[in-house]
C-alpha cells in the first residue's frame, strides 16, 4: 500500500494536464520526454558524458541581441529563458532544457563573433586579462514550472602572440562560439587560471544540470 501510494505520488507529478488524472496506481512513473532546446553539439556532447541522452533535439531561433546596458549574466539568463519558452510552447508535454553562453570583459560582453574581424577584436580583447564565462540554464516542466540556474566561470588567458592570434583566426575554432575560442580546444593552452566550473565554459555546467534534472525527478538521486 505504501509503494502503491508513493507510485501514484511521483506519476501525479507529472499528472497536471488534462486528461493525465486516471493515471494508473499499479504503473511505474512516468518520465516525461527530455527535450535539449540546442543546436549545439557540445551541449548533447556534455550531457551524454553524464549518462543524460535527450529524447529530443528542437533547437530554437531566437534573437540574441542584447538590450541596452544590459549585463553579461543578465542576459544569459534571459536568453536561457527564452530558448526553454520556446521549446516549451512547441513540445508542451516535454521537460525542456536550455542553455545560453556568454563571455564577459567588465560590463561588454562578448557573444558568438560574426567575422574574424570581430573575433580578431575579442581576442585582443582577452589576451592577458581575466575573464568570465557566465552560463544560463533554464528547465521548464511540461505544467510550465521553470527551474533556472546562473553559472559564473573565471578565466585569465597568458599574454596571447600574434602568431597565436594568427594561427587561431586561420582556424575555425573562432566560429560560431562566444568569445570567439574554445576551451576545449587551441584555448586550454593560454589559460593559465579557471576558477569554476570548466563544462560551464564549454556551455553547460554538469553539476548544476544534473541537480536540476534531479529536482524534477528526471534523474534519480
Ligand atoms: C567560451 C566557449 C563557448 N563555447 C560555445 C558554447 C555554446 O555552444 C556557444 C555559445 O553560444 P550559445 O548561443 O550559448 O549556444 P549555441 O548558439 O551554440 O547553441 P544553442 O543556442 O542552439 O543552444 O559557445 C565553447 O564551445 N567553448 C568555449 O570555450
Amino acid at each position: 500500500m505504501v509503494c502503491a501510494r508513493a507510485a501514484f505520488a511521483a506519476s501525479a507529478r507529472y499528472a497536471g494536464r488534462p486528461g493525465s488524472s486516471n493515471v494508473a496506481v499499479h504503473s511505474p512513473p512516468e518520465r516525461p520526454p527530455l527535450v535539449l532546446a540546442s543546436a549545439s553539439p557540445r551541449r548533447r556532447e556534455l550531457l551524454a558524458r553524464i549518462g543524460v541522452t535527450p529524447d529530443r533535439v528542437l533547437p530554437v531561433d531566437i534573437d540574441e541581441t542584447p538590450r541596452k546596458a544590459e549585463l553579461p549574466r543578465l542576459l544569459a539568463a534571459r536568453l536561457a529563458r527564452e530558448k526553454a519558452e520556446a521549446a516549451h510552447a512547441a513540445a508542451p508535454d516535454a521537460l525542456v532544457l536550455a542553455a545560453d553562453t556568454v563571455v564577459g570583459v567588465g560590463r561588454r560582453i562578448l557573444g558568438k563573433p560574426a567575422d574574424a574581424t570581430e573575433a580578431r577584436r575579442f581576442l585582443d580583447l582577452l589576451s592577458g586579462r581575466r575573464h568570465r564565462v557566465m552560463t544560463g540554464i533554464c528547465l521548464i516542466r511540461p505544467d510550465g514550472k521553470r527551474s533556472e540556474r546562473l553559472v559564473t566561470t573565471i578565466l585569465a588567458f597568458q599574454r596571447l602572440t600574434e602568431a597565436q592570434i594568427a594561427q587561431h583566426l586561420d582556424s575555425d575554432e573562432w566560429q560560431g562560439v562566444a568569445g570567439g575560442y574554445q576551451i576545449q580546444k587551441r584555448a586550454e593552452a593560454w589559460t593559465r587560471f579557471l576558477s569554476g566550473s570548466h563544462s560551464n565554459v564549454v556551455g553547460l555546467p554538469l553539476f548544476e544540470t544534473a541537480q536540476l534534472l534531479r529536482g524534477a525527478g528526471w534523474l534519480r538521486p
